[in-house]
């Protein structure tokens, strides 16, 4: 990731935790316009950039490019009422599950009727840490060119993004590749344990497990075959995988296990939307 010659957009970081802190490991790593980031638990940033833990602290001047909101949906609205004052018109990133374009732009115009925002959602995911991000964008008709480039720019610098038509699609991205990591890595650990019961010692089922999975990753993503080839090539008639896919691909397990996984996220991602 590139330090120069194009620095990212200056942004304020409204919540810098899980998610915030992964953007913006990968933001300063390739170069960052002066930028704030506002959490209450303590961080350190590089100078340029400031650290607040209230939004009265950010200094008058300041004005970003874009106001990433990363903090909880549920906590959001107190700081969307105090950056309504701030920040009237400001381009807002929302990065947070479920909260609609229409549910947070009414809340900000409520704290401040002169307020007129433009909201871009996005959905990233945790590896955005190391430049290996996936993100879903979606942009209402009123956002420009230049909003959505700014806002393409920041995930962009993270890893990869696709953008989406409708909104709703957002709630679809966030239980598949927002929510994602966390399937594969409940996968890891519960290959790990697996590796314990079969006798191997403690670190070397750790090793296995999760160098397994990063070699298979790396693979999908550098192959252009289709995950079902890929599979296909580790399956030999007979052997020891076709007996473990016997089991994982039993009409009562994966296959109708991951789509009700992925389903009752995105329900709860409509559920966060108000
Ligand atoms: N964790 C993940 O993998 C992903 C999370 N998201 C979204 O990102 C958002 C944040 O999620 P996490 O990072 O997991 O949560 P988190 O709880 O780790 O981070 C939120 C941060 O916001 C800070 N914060 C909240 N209210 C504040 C306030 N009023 N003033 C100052 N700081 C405040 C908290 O101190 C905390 O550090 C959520 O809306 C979530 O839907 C999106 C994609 C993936
Ligand atoms: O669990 C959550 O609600 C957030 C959104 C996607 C990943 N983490």
């Amino acid at each position: 990731m590139p330090a120069h010659p194009s620095p990212l957009p200056s942004v304020l970081l409204a919540g810098c935790g899980q998610m915030g802190g992964a953007m913006l490991e990968g933001w300063l790593a390739h170069g960052l316009k002066p930028s704030v980031v506002l959490d209450r638990h303590s961080r350190t940033v590089p100078a340029p950039h400031t650290v607040v833990s209230t939004l009265d602290e950010i200094p008058a001047p300041f004005q970003p490019d874009v106001i990433v909101l990363a903090v909880k949906p549920q906590k959001a609205d107190p700081v969307l009422d105090t950056l309504a004052v701030l920040y009237p018109q400001a381009t807002l990133l929302s990065v947070m599950a479920g909260r609609t374009v229409e549910s947070l732009t009414r809340r900000y115009t409520q704290a401040n009727p002169k307020a007129n925002p433009v909201l871009i959602r996005a959905m990233p995911n945790t590896p955005c840490a190391i430049g290996a991000g996936m993100s879903g964008l979606y942009a209402p008709p009123q956002a420009t060119d230049t909003q959505k480039a700014h806002c393409a720019a920041l995930l962009a610098a993270v890893g990869e993004t696709v953008w989406v038509e409708r909104e709703e699609l957002i709630d679809s991205v966030t239980a598949i590749s927002g929510s994602g990591p966390a399937y594969v890595f409940l996968l890891a650990e519960l290959l790990e344990k697996a590796g314990v019961e079969q006798g191997l010692p403690a670190e070397n089922a750790r090793t296995l497990a999760r160098k397994t999975l990063y070699g298979a990753g790396a693979l999908l993503n550098q192959s252009p075959a289709d995950a079902e080839e890929l599979r296909r090539r580790v399956t030999s008639p007979g052997g020891t995988t076709a007996e473990a896919l016997k089991v994982f691909m039993a009409p009562d397990a994966w296959p109708a296990i991951v789509p009700r996984a992925v389903a009752a996220a995105a329900r709860r991602a409509r559920e966060l939307s108000s």
